[in-house]
């Protein structure tokens, strides 16, 4: 029942979807009480966009808040709201958190409503996918006001702010184009949302609109916003390490919990990280399952996905791989926390450069002295430990979580090393695989002779370049069109490559290839 058929041929499919969008994208017939979500094409892009203006007995008169004040309430709320005729064997007026069994039971449910029930099994019978989470059918309308408010813009479109129109409530709307990718990311979330730091569903409606059959999630409501957000807005100045141990210690334990479902979240991510405020008492949240994925029994997941900055060698190297990934992601994101820019990525402002992709499948990477010397060196062991490049080597989540970062224990602060380079083997840099350049940051346009304090030539790759030290990371907002291209090319699982326009092109290694080879002027940019 929760086996995934193959995807679809994801190009064909794409390829229908654009047709399709393109089409709605130019039917502005509808009225938008008819229509309150518009799928447009934006630079490219997916995008739903609210054009529903709500009337002013819309405009939520604010009553008693009616407040789900735990996982358990709130997946209770759900499952009374949306569903229940079989019997299953939990009792929802404890108040135990639901076991990951009892969701899968609750969400076998059928409709209570026997019209519901009876539609609902002809929709399955003519459907090739399992449904199993419980969605309304009715009109979301009826049960929320939807408003112009845009909280975020994601790849798979916007999420609109939307507010409970018996109690005033504010919940965040997720709206998504009906499909196979779009089911998965539903239902994986629904049967993992119980955990307090997963963010809980509320609602799932399935309603058409134009024509086009749309899956609407009511997510929590998260104030802090997401966690990359948070970061920038504070001039993305490294947290302590007790602060990245409690993030750790959260999210961790939400990706424990998916772990041991044998689901995999495979975009973890700042972004992707919720907080329920900027305060000290923040709760952080996973969410966006767009990719999480629970391969079949002993296969282990094969197809790309991830954003560049974060993506493991074996997803680059369409290689198989597992739930390893997240720990990857983990790792970087510790990373970026720790000091403010990204372990891997490109000083030539494209997503995946040569050389970055280079630099991932071979694990180089550097702690400078700047930000890194003042973080203690079990710190830097966590990271060298989830940043390996062979995947069955990594720290599994059960690992991290039982480390003094995570556990709270006390922790030695970091000192000032004055040796520019660690060597590997080294006190600093006792990783056995990949190369850790204590100072240094990678780069593609420099080749300096690399030698240690005591004049040994590292064992680096003529190939590998670095940063001179003290220069500036981008930041980390700063390349997302290239981000978005990369992202779109590694999720594809083909090797369908973005080309850009010869003529114009201003690719720096490109402009010199050209130059040499085939003697074409270079562009300049
Ligand atoms: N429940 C929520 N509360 C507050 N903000 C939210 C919530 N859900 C999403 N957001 C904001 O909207 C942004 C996009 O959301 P989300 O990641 O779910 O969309 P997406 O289209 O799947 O994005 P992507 O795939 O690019 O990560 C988040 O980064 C966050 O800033």
């Amino acid at each position: 029942m929760f086996e995934y058929e193959e995807d679809e041929d994801p190009m064909e499919q794409q390829k229908q979807e654009e047709e399709e969008l393109k089409h709605h994208s130019t039917d502005h017939s509808g009225s938008p009480q008819e229509n309150p979500f518009r799928f447009s094409y934006d630079t490219g892009k997916r995008a739903a966009s609210m054009f529903v203006t709500p009337s002013s007995e819309d405009l939520i008169a604010y009553g008693t808040k009616h407040l789900l004040d735990s996982p358990t309430a709130v997946q209770r709320s759900l499952v009374l709201n949306a569903t229940t005729s079989l019997n299953i064997d939990c009792d929802l007026s404890s108040d135990e958190d639901l076991s990951p069994t009892t969701q899968r039971k609750i969400c076998f449910c059928a409709s209570q409503n026997p019209a519901e029930t009876q539609e609902q099994g002809l929709r399955q019978a003519k459907s090739t996918l399992t449904v199993s989470f419980p969605y309304h059918q009715h009109q979301i309308t009826e049960d929320y006001t939807i408003s112009a408010e845009i909280i975020g813009i994601g790849e798979s479109g916007k999420v609109m702010a939307c507010y409970k129109k018996n109690t005033g409530e504010k919940f965040a709307l997720k709206v998504l184009r009906d499909s196979q990718k779009a089911r998965r990311e539903v239902e994986l979330h629904w049967l993992t949302n119980a955990h307090e730091n997963v963010v809980s569903i509320l609602d799932i409606y399935e309603n058409t609109f134009d024509n086009v059959k749309c899956l609407l999630m009511v997510v929590e409501f998260l104030e802090g916003g997401d966690l990359l957000s948070q970061f920038e807005s504070q001039g993305s100045v490294p947290y302590s390490e007790k602060k990245v141990g409690e993030i750790i210690r959260q999210i961790g334990n939400a990706v424990m919990y998916l772990h041991d479902m044998n689901i995999a979240h495979r975009d973890i991510k700042l972004e992707n990280i919720l907080c329920s405020g900027t305060g000290d008492n923040c709760v952080y949240k996973l969410g966006d399952y767009g990719f999480a994925k629970r391969p079949e029994r002993n296969v282990l997941m094969e197809s790309p996905c991830c954003t560049p900055f974060y993506a493991p060698p074996e997803v680059l190297g369409r290689e198989r791989y597992d739930k390893s990934c997240d720990m990857w992601s983990l790792g970087v994101a510790m990373y970026i926390l720790l000091c403010g820019y990204p372990p891997f990525y490109s000083m030539k402002g494209v997503a995946l450069s040569p050389g970055m992709r280079s630099r991932i499948a071979n694990g180089y990477y550097a702690f400078p002295h700047e930000e890194w010397d003042c973080v203690s060196k079990d710190t830097k062991d966590d990271i060298r430990c989830l940043l390996r490049t062979n995947p069955s080597d990594r720290l599994t989540i059960h690992e991290l979580m039982a480390t003094p970062l995570v556990t709270g224990e006390p922790i030695v602060p970091g000192k000032h090393v004055t040796t520019a380079i660690a060597i590997p083997g080294s006190d600093e840099s006792s990783e056995s695989e990949g190369t850790i350049f204590e100072g240094f940051i990678a780069e593609e346009e420099e080749i300096p002779e690399i030698t240690d304090t005591v004049g040994e030539i590292l064992p680096v790759p003529k190939s590998v370049r670095f940063l001179r030290d003290g220069v500036k990371a981008p930041r980390l907002h700063s390349i997302q069109e290239e981000v978005g291209r990369a992202m779109e090319i590694m999720r594809m699982g083909h090797d369908q490559v973005y080309v850009k326009n010869p003529t114009s092109s201003c690719n720096n290694l490109f402009a010199r290839r050209r130059a040499i080879h085939l003697s074409i002027p270079r562009v300049h940019c």
